[in-house]
């Protein structure tokens, strides 16, 4: 079964009276990585938190575009790296086996650790990891849970240029083809994995069109698509926080 869009519907969600959205609809596309952006408190990780089934709106609801269930196929991977400390690499990429009292498989978990470059570190605990070993090991992880949905806020943040870099041309190439919908402040990490950017913005927030961006991610960070749509993103956001 090819990885589902997941279609936003009339969605409402108030915390103490207070609008967040009010009546938010759209469809993201399936197998296609999209980016979402927009000021801070705007909404960005409840919708996330609303798709994931973490939360409830007031109204509206989410769907898979296939109409079979949701739950179950959705994968989400936190800003912090969410690491049991006193769990090695290879079991924290077996967590949400051993959470659910499921088997688990360490071959295919050291296979991704390998795959993350981190095939040497499998006993690691997590406190002797960089920050960037860290959050590979929670991508690691995230695709150990093989769904098809997956869902990112901003996972990469913490992280120095050339590990963020290293880390983004990673996941693009290991979520290829599933459903992503990743949370960023990063223009530039926008437009090199984005299939298409939304900017949320408003009280209540609202998206606008998307931004589509040609080519197939990672694409580099000095590709003329990426330098121009930048530029374009920019300049939505600058616009929405008058100086
Ligand atoms: N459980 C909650 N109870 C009350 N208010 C909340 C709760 N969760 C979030 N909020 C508020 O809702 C608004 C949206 O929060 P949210 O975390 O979704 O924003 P965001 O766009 O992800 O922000 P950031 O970019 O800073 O992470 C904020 O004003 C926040 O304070």
């Amino acid at each position: 079964m090819p990885p589902p869009g997941i279609v936003i519907e009339g969605l409402c969600l108030r915390y103490a009276g207070e609008s967040i959205f009010e009546n938010l609809s759209v469809t993201l596309p399936g197998g296609r990585f999209s980016a979402l952006l927009g000021p801070s408190g705007v909404g960005k990780t409840s919708l996330l938190r609303i798709i994931a089934g973490l939360e409830a709106p007031a109204a509206g609801r989410v769907y898979a575009e296939d109409n079979a269930p949701l739950a179950g196929r959705v994968a989400y991977m936190a800003q912090q790296d969410l690491l049991l400390p006193w769990a090695s690499a290879l079991n924290n990429v077996m967590l949400g086996a051993t959470l659910r009292g499921e088997a688990r498989d360490p071959q295919r978990a050291e296979a991704l650790l390998h795959r993350v470059g981190l095939g040497h570190r499998l006993r690691a605990l997590p406190a002797t990891l960089s920050g960037g070993e860290r959050q590979r090991v929670a991508l690691a992880r995230t695709l150990y849970e093989e769904r098809p949905v997956v869902l990112m806020d901003e996972p990469f943040s913490a992280l120095d240029a050339i590990s963020r870099a290293r880390i983004q041309e990673l996941a693009a190439e290991l979520l290829d083809q599933r459903t992503v919908l990743l949370i960023t402040h990063d223009p530039l990490e926008a437009c090199r994995l984005g299939h298409s950017l939304w900017v949320l913005a408003g009280n209540p927030a609202t998206l606008g069109s998307p931004l589509t961006v040609p080519g197939a991610p990672p694409r580099a960070p000095d590709n003329n698509s990426v330098l121009h749509m930048q530029g374009e993103l920019l300049r939505r956001l600058a616009a929405l926080s008058p100086a």
